[in-house]
Protein backbone atom coordinates (compact mmCIF):
# COMPACT_ATOMS: atom_id res chain seq x y z
CA UNK A 1 0.00 0.00 0.00
CA UNK A 2 1.01 3.62 -0.95
CA UNK A 3 0.50 6.83 0.75
CA UNK A 4 0.48 10.99 0.24
CA UNK A 5 3.72 12.45 0.27
CA UNK A 6 3.12 14.97 2.72
CA UNK A 7 5.73 18.33 3.44
CA UNK A 8 4.39 20.32 6.23
CA UNK A 9 5.66 24.38 6.85
CA UNK A 10 9.20 24.03 5.25
CA UNK A 11 10.90 26.68 5.31
CA UNK A 12 14.82 26.50 3.66
CA UNK A 13 16.84 29.57 3.92
CA UNK A 14 21.15 30.21 3.31
CA UNK A 15 22.74 32.76 4.48
CA UNK A 16 19.56 34.67 5.07
CA UNK A 17 17.64 34.14 2.17
CA UNK A 18 15.07 32.39 2.05
CA UNK A 19 14.67 30.00 -0.84
CA UNK A 20 11.33 28.09 0.06
CA UNK A 21 8.71 29.62 2.59
CA UNK A 22 6.27 27.91 4.89
CA UNK A 23 5.92 25.66 1.60
CA UNK A 24 2.44 23.03 2.27
CA UNK A 25 2.26 19.99 0.16
CA UNK A 26 0.66 16.89 -0.76
CA UNK A 27 0.98 14.54 -3.20
CA UNK A 28 -1.18 11.46 -3.46
CA UNK A 29 -0.30 7.91 -4.50
CA UNK A 30 -0.23 8.00 -7.91
CA UNK A 31 -0.05 11.40 -8.85
CA UNK A 32 3.16 13.94 -9.48
CA UNK A 33 3.66 17.49 -8.68
CA UNK A 34 6.01 19.17 -10.78
CA UNK A 35 8.88 21.75 -9.37
CA UNK A 36 9.28 24.67 -11.65
CA UNK A 37 11.75 27.96 -11.33
CA UNK A 38 14.35 30.01 -12.66
CA UNK A 39 18.03 28.53 -12.23
CA UNK A 40 19.01 28.73 -8.61
CA UNK A 41 15.53 29.40 -6.97
CA UNK A 42 15.78 25.96 -5.22
CA UNK A 43 14.10 23.55 -6.81
CA UNK A 44 17.10 21.07 -6.02
CA UNK A 45 17.43 21.99 -2.24
CA UNK A 46 13.84 21.90 -1.71
CA UNK A 47 14.17 17.77 -3.41
CA UNK A 48 17.56 17.61 -1.48
CA UNK A 49 15.35 18.53 1.77
CA UNK A 50 12.76 15.67 1.27
CA UNK A 51 15.21 13.14 0.45
CA UNK A 52 17.06 13.86 3.48
CA UNK A 53 20.50 15.40 2.34
CA UNK A 54 20.52 18.56 3.02
CA UNK A 55 23.63 19.74 4.39
CA UNK A 56 24.73 23.01 6.14
CA UNK A 57 24.94 25.90 4.68
CA UNK A 58 21.53 25.15 4.67
CA UNK A 59 18.86 25.87 6.87
CA UNK A 60 15.64 24.04 7.13
CA UNK A 61 12.49 24.06 9.13
CA UNK A 62 9.14 21.71 8.58
CA UNK A 63 8.55 18.22 8.18
CA UNK A 64 8.53 14.98 5.86
CA UNK A 65 5.94 12.89 6.12
CA UNK A 66 5.44 9.73 3.82
CA UNK A 67 1.94 8.63 4.65
CA UNK A 68 1.51 8.79 8.49
CA UNK A 69 5.28 8.48 9.06
CA UNK A 70 7.30 11.19 10.04
CA UNK A 71 10.60 10.82 8.27
CA UNK A 72 12.35 14.19 8.95
CA UNK A 73 15.13 12.85 11.27
CA UNK A 74 15.97 9.64 9.57
CA UNK A 75 18.72 9.48 7.57
CA UNK A 76 18.22 9.08 3.52
CA UNK A 77 18.10 5.42 2.56
CA UNK A 78 15.17 5.08 6.12
CA UNK A 79 12.98 7.42 4.47
CA UNK A 80 11.11 4.91 1.92
CA UNK A 81 11.82 8.05 -0.63
CA UNK A 82 13.49 6.69 -4.33
CA UNK A 83 15.21 9.24 -5.97
CA UNK A 84 16.27 9.72 -9.71
CA UNK A 85 19.22 13.14 -11.08
CA UNK A 86 19.96 13.96 -14.50
CA UNK A 87 23.11 11.64 -14.55
CA UNK A 88 22.26 8.34 -13.70
CA UNK A 89 25.08 7.82 -11.59
CA UNK A 90 25.66 3.87 -12.21
CA UNK A 91 28.34 2.74 -10.96
CA UNK A 92 30.59 2.19 -13.56
CA UNK A 93 32.91 -0.68 -12.22
CA UNK A 94 30.25 -2.90 -11.58
CA UNK A 95 27.92 -4.85 -13.91
CA UNK A 96 24.26 -4.12 -14.87
CA UNK A 97 23.08 -6.80 -12.77
CA UNK A 98 25.13 -5.63 -10.00
CA UNK A 99 23.95 -1.69 -10.37
CA UNK A 100 20.43 -3.00 -10.32
CA UNK A 101 21.37 -5.42 -7.14
CA UNK A 102 22.42 -2.54 -5.21
CA UNK A 103 18.75 -1.22 -5.24
CA UNK A 104 17.64 -3.54 -2.98
CA UNK A 105 17.34 -3.82 0.30
CA UNK A 106 20.26 -5.53 2.51
CA UNK A 107 17.19 -7.86 4.26
CA UNK A 108 16.84 -9.59 0.45
CA UNK A 109 20.45 -11.02 0.85
CA UNK A 110 20.00 -14.88 -0.98
CA UNK A 111 21.51 -15.49 -3.87
CA UNK A 112 18.90 -16.58 -5.62
CA UNK A 113 16.39 -14.00 -4.36
CA UNK A 114 18.25 -11.42 -5.68
CA UNK A 115 19.30 -12.91 -8.68
CA UNK A 116 15.53 -13.11 -9.66
CA UNK A 117 14.76 -9.75 -8.46
CA UNK A 118 17.36 -8.50 -10.64
CA UNK A 119 16.28 -10.84 -13.82
CA UNK A 120 12.73 -9.17 -12.92
CA UNK A 121 13.53 -5.92 -13.30
CA UNK A 122 15.58 -6.31 -16.66
CA UNK A 123 12.65 -7.89 -18.40
CA UNK A 124 10.47 -5.18 -17.23
CA UNK A 125 13.04 -2.82 -18.45
CA UNK A 126 13.03 -4.59 -21.67
CA UNK A 127 16.30 -5.27 -21.18
CA UNK A 128 16.53 -9.24 -20.60
CA UNK A 129 20.19 -10.75 -20.94
CA UNK A 130 22.07 -7.77 -19.94
CA UNK A 131 22.96 -8.78 -16.41
CA UNK A 132 26.75 -8.81 -17.33
CA UNK A 133 26.73 -5.90 -19.55
CA UNK A 134 29.05 -2.92 -18.73
CA UNK A 135 27.02 0.28 -18.01
CA UNK A 136 29.05 2.15 -20.60
CA UNK A 137 28.11 -0.07 -22.85
CA UNK A 138 24.06 0.75 -22.76
CA UNK A 139 22.82 3.36 -24.45
CA UNK A 140 21.63 6.82 -22.69
CA UNK A 141 17.99 5.38 -22.83
CA UNK A 142 18.84 2.03 -21.24
CA UNK A 143 21.19 3.38 -18.88
CA UNK A 144 17.94 5.48 -18.01
CA UNK A 145 16.16 2.76 -17.60
CA UNK A 146 18.67 0.63 -15.24
CA UNK A 147 18.69 3.81 -12.98
CA UNK A 148 15.14 3.70 -12.61
CA UNK A 149 14.85 0.04 -11.90
CA UNK A 150 17.49 -0.07 -9.40
CA UNK A 151 15.84 2.85 -7.45
CA UNK A 152 12.61 0.85 -7.79
CA UNK A 153 14.12 -2.35 -6.51
CA UNK A 154 14.72 -0.51 -2.63
CA UNK A 155 10.77 -0.38 -3.18
CA UNK A 156 10.10 3.33 -2.11
CA UNK A 157 7.02 4.84 -1.06
CA UNK A 158 7.56 7.96 -3.55
CA UNK A 159 9.79 8.46 -5.72
CA UNK A 160 11.95 12.37 -6.40
CA UNK A 161 13.02 13.25 -10.19
CA UNK A 162 15.37 15.66 -10.24
CA UNK A 163 15.39 16.61 -14.26
CA UNK A 164 16.13 12.86 -14.90
CA UNK A 165 15.23 13.08 -18.46
CA UNK A 166 16.88 16.27 -19.11
CA UNK A 167 20.24 14.53 -20.83
CA UNK A 168 18.05 12.61 -22.72
CA UNK A 169 17.42 13.70 -26.44
CA UNK A 170 13.51 14.31 -27.64
CA UNK A 171 12.75 10.60 -28.72
CA UNK A 172 14.55 9.14 -25.93
CA UNK A 173 13.34 11.23 -23.53
CA UNK A 174 9.47 11.37 -24.52
CA UNK A 175 9.55 7.29 -23.80
CA UNK A 176 11.73 7.38 -21.09
CA UNK A 177 9.05 10.10 -19.70
CA UNK A 178 6.41 7.85 -20.35
CA UNK A 179 8.10 4.47 -18.66
CA UNK A 180 8.99 6.19 -15.27
CA UNK A 181 5.27 7.74 -15.13
CA UNK A 182 3.32 4.63 -16.30
CA UNK A 183 5.51 2.93 -13.29
CA UNK A 184 4.71 5.40 -10.90
CA UNK A 185 0.96 5.79 -11.80
CA UNK A 186 1.12 1.65 -11.29
CA UNK A 187 2.86 1.28 -8.21
CA UNK A 188 0.43 4.16 -6.61
CA UNK A 189 3.70 6.44 -5.96
CA UNK A 190 3.73 10.11 -5.47
CA UNK A 191 6.20 11.63 -7.11
CA UNK A 192 7.69 15.29 -7.41
CA UNK A 193 9.65 15.99 -10.22
CA UNK A 194 11.73 18.84 -10.65
CA UNK A 195 12.21 20.38 -14.36
CA UNK A 196 12.48 23.50 -17.01
CA UNK A 197 10.67 21.69 -19.43
CA UNK A 198 6.93 22.19 -19.89
CA UNK A 199 6.85 19.35 -21.61
CA UNK A 200 7.84 17.00 -18.80
CA UNK A 201 5.28 19.07 -17.04
CA UNK A 202 2.68 18.38 -18.84
CA UNK A 203 3.40 14.64 -18.97
CA UNK A 204 3.60 14.78 -15.38
CA UNK A 205 -0.38 15.55 -15.76
CA UNK A 206 -0.60 17.48 -12.26
CA UNK A 207 -0.18 20.14 -9.59
CA UNK A 208 2.79 22.70 -10.69
CA UNK A 209 5.07 24.50 -8.25
CA UNK A 210 7.05 27.06 -9.59
CA UNK A 211 9.67 28.41 -7.02
CA UNK A 212 10.06 32.42 -6.87
CA UNK A 213 12.19 34.46 -8.92
CA UNK A 214 16.18 34.74 -7.10
CA UNK A 215 16.08 37.68 -4.79
CA UNK A 216 20.01 38.48 -4.12
N1 LIG B 1 27.05 24.98 -0.96
C1 LIG B 1 26.39 26.11 -1.21
N2 LIG B 1 26.75 27.27 -0.61
C2 LIG B 1 26.12 28.41 -0.84
N3 LIG B 1 25.06 28.52 -1.70
C3 LIG B 1 24.67 27.42 -2.31
C4 LIG B 1 25.30 26.16 -2.13
N4 LIG B 1 24.66 25.25 -2.91
C5 LIG B 1 23.69 25.92 -3.54
N5 LIG B 1 23.67 27.23 -3.20
C6 LIG B 1 22.72 28.25 -3.65
O1 LIG B 1 21.43 27.80 -3.30
C7 LIG B 1 20.46 28.24 -4.27
C8 LIG B 1 19.55 27.11 -4.65
O2 LIG B 1 20.25 26.16 -5.46
P1 LIG B 1 19.49 24.97 -6.20
O3 LIG B 1 20.54 24.11 -6.78
O4 LIG B 1 18.53 24.37 -5.26
O5 LIG B 1 18.69 25.74 -7.34
P2 LIG B 1 17.85 25.12 -8.54
O6 LIG B 1 16.56 25.84 -8.57
O7 LIG B 1 17.80 23.64 -8.43
O8 LIG B 1 18.74 25.54 -9.79
P3 LIG B 1 18.99 24.85 -11.21
O9 LIG B 1 17.70 24.99 -11.96
O10 LIG B 1 20.08 25.68 -11.81
O11 LIG B 1 19.40 23.43 -10.96
C9 LIG B 1 21.25 28.80 -5.43
O12 LIG B 1 21.06 30.20 -5.45
C10 LIG B 1 22.69 28.43 -5.16
O13 LIG B 1 23.55 29.44 -5.57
Amino acid sequence: MTNALIIRSATISIGGRILVSNLNLVVEPGTAVTIMGPSGSGKSTLIAFIGGHLDRPFHATGRVLVGERDVTELPPERRGIGMLFQDDLLFPHLSVGANLAFGLPASKKDRRVRRAHVAQALEEAELSGFEERDPATLSGGQRARIALMRTLLAAPKALLLDEPFSKLDSELRRDFRRFVFDRATADRLPVLLVTHDPDDAAAANGEILTLGPQVE
